[in-house]
């Protein structure tokens, strides 16, 4: 089997088209187009690349974005202020902080900073514990672009077995969570987990998110699997890609997978917490 290829860059371009309608028609009802604040703290040059892709879909879209870029050395409380600052100026419709900050900061503080009716990256407690409860609120830019990749492709979840490695807050956890809202069965694989190999060879589809270039041998993939990958440390997977694309039924490539579609789903929410704004 050669599995069919999960075209993240066709998919966001499209999702990106339905942004822009979204955004003239915002905008020819409100006078202005919806408003997205980047920070950005410090100098890593992935980061900074992140942040720029950002930007420059925004401009593509019609959006505006603004950048608020921090020295390295900033405090927590500097950063947190700067982020309710952010919270408070009605001008401002989504805020997104580029993970990671440096390792003094509270991260997980600088995040609660952000007004939920802001976190158009689905980042706080509050989008978490929406989304959770399915309550509506933001997903997390990545695991929401993997959902929209999934239902652009028809591929279905109910009763399924799915098998997320990594539990990070803003993938593994959230990404797990999407999954058992559309009725798929979930394991949650980690670090201290036995045996990876055999969970991993279990499941209809693996989302590997860990950030460990090739973990994922393409070996252990089930045939027919669905294999999503949402790696990107130096532009590589988390999945062998080419072993792996010879069992699975649908594979998402590194890059032009995952990647832009965490974009295109940061902006879709920019422009609904736009429209939500203006509702209040
Ligand atoms: N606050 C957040 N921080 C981080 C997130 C996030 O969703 N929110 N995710 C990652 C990085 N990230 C976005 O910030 C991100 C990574 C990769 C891509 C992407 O489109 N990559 C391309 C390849 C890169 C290129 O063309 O140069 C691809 O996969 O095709 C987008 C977003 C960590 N931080």
């Amino acid at each position: 089997m050669t599995a069919r290829i999960l075209d993240g860059r066709a998919t966001s371009a499209a999702m990106l088209d339905r942004v822009r309608e979204e955004v003239a028609e915002f905008s020819r009802e409100h006078g202005r187009v919806p408003v997205l604040a980047t920070v950005l703290v410090g100098d890593d040059p992935a980061s900074h690349t992140y942040v720029r892709m950002k930007a420059n879909r925004c401009a593509k879209v019609g959006m505006e974005s603004r950048r608020v870029e921090l020295d390295a050395g900033i405090s927590t409380e500097t950063l947190v202020k700067t982020i309710r600052e952010l919270s408070a100026d009605p001008a401002v419709d989504g805020i997104l902080l580029q993970h990671p900050v440096p390792g003094h900061i509270d991260e997980r503080a600088a995040f609660e900073a952000i007004d939920p009716a802001k976190d158009v990256d689905g980042v706080t407690r509050t989008s978490f514990a929406r989304m959770a409860f399915d309550e509506g609120g933001f997903a997390s830019a990545t695991p929401g672009g993997i959902m929209a990749l999934l239902d652009a492709y028809e591929i279905p979840l109910s009763g399924k077995h799915a098998v997320v490695v990594g539990r990070s807050p803003i993938l593994g956890k959230p990404v797990g969570m999407l999954l058992l809202a559309r009725d798929a069965t979930v394991t949650y694989c980690h670090s201290r987990t036995r045996d990876l190999a055999e969970h991993v060879a279990r499941a209809d589809i693996v989302v590997a998110a860990v950030g460990r270039p090739e973990l994922i041998r393409g070996e252990w993939i089930k045939p027919g699997a669905v294999v999503v990958d949402a790696g990107y440390a130096d532009n590589r997977g988390d999945v062998e890609y080419e072993a792996a694309a010879e069992r699975a039924s649908f594979i998402t490539p590194v890059p032009g997978g995952v990647g832009p579609m965490t974009i295109a789903t940061l902006l879709a929410q920019t422009v609904r917490a736009a429209r939500e704004g203006t509702e209040k």
